[in-house]
């Protein structure tokens, strides 16, 4: 399959391998003796200091991707087949050695809830220094000052309080941006952001949201932003990707997958997303739910719930298209 990918020529980093390259990737589960694919032959590449955001609907596979590039899950929980690298390092079969070097290291990632990440019983300062100690070789007093820049970075008025603070002595913005500091600590190349202001109030989610757009740029730092926000897509995202029952239905600049949408499911996902209801426009679900990845069958797996979809679209897999460079569909009447 071509990869979703933008027009290589046209970035700046066109020299050096994409910082995430995914080709023909599968995700499988192990449920008893079963094996059960849980995504199917997505592509995609994550240039360096692109903000890519993988967005749909729950169930989707957004989050097994995410834990498929940080090898979160034993293989004998999550196995991946086809080609995943990380700046042209093949991870699938990365000793889990290497693997623990980078993790944390140069890809790290928060969550929607910082105490998946956060030990309720260190101070802040200290679990920050933890990660830093496996990753680096930097002295103590080395640590505690960048300790005290990281948290500056992530807008602490007071940093060197804040490091001496527990977790439960900050508010839930107050802990993601701690969170962040302490993903940020080992300067990574890629940060994996699962639906980092789900959890939080509008005005906290913008100043999160911009605190990670104003690091990206300082440190050249790609993103890989896993959300069901299509506003803060629309904002924040360089290109996106959606993803539907496993599958890649659309994928390409931001400009083109929210202002144009291809794939009658992103035109759905969008009529659902509040920006279109600031427009005076009526917010509609999308009728219907997610197959499950035990129903899946040949055709498109959006045709059951699309406006569009007649008898030729269960008739054989979708083919992807590629409408222009960098701009690709898998829908065999794309809208675009
Ligand atoms: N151990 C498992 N056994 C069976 N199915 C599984 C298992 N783990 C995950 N799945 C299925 O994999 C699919 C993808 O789940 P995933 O959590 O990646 O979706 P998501 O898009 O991140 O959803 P959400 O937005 O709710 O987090 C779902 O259909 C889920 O039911």
């Amino acid at each position: 399959m071509t990869p979703h990918t933008a027009n290589a020529a046209d970035s700046p980093a066109a020299a050096e391998p994409p910082v995430i390259s995914a080709r023909n990737l599968s995700l499988f589960v192990r449920d008893g003796r079963k094996r059960i694919r849980i995504v199917s032959d997505v592509s995609f590449d994550i240039a360096r200091g692109e903000f890519f955001a993988l967005v749909g609907e729950s169930g989707s596979g957004k989050t097994m991707m995410a834990r498929a590039i940080m090898r979160l899950l034993p293989k004998r929980m999550l196995e991946i087949e086809g080609e995943l690298s990380f700046s042209g390092v093949p991870l699938t079969d990365l000793p889990e050695a290497r693997m623990r070097g980078l993790r944390g290291g140069a890809i790290s990632m928060i969550f929607q809830e910082p105490m998946t990440s956060l030990d309720p019983l260190m101070q802040i300062g200290r679990q920050i220094e933890e990660t830093m100690e496996v990753h680096s070789d930097l002295r103590r007093k080395e640590r505690q000052e960048r300790v005290e820049q990281l948290l500056s970075e992530v807008r602490f008025d007071a940093p060197a309080k804040v490091a001496r603070m527990y977790p439960n002595e900050l508010s839930g913005g107050m802990r993601q941006r701690a969170m962040i500091a302490m993903a940020l600590a080992n300067n990574p190349k890629l940060l994996i952001a699962d639906e980092p202001t789900t959890a939080l109030d509008v005005t906290i989610q913008r100043e999160v949201m911009e605190i990670i757009q104003r690091l990206r740029e300082k440190h050249d730092l790609s993103v890989l932003f896993i959300s069901h926000d299509l506003s803060l897509v629309h904002q924040y995202a360089d290109r996106v990707g959606v993803l539907y029952a496993g599958m890649l239905m659309e994928c390409g600049d931001e400009r083109d997958v929210i202002g144009s949408s291809a794939h009658p499911y992103t035109a759905a996902l969008l009529n659902c997303a509040p920006r279109r209801r600031i427009d005076g426009e009526r917010r509609q679900g999308i009728p219907g739910v997610v197959p499950s990845p035990l129903n899946w069958e040949t055709g498109c797996r959006f045709r059951d719930r699309c406006k569009y979809a007649d008898a030729k679209c269960a008739a054989a897999p979708v083919p992807v298209t590629e409408l222009k460079a960098g701009w690709f569909t898998r829908c065999i009447r794309p809208l675009s």
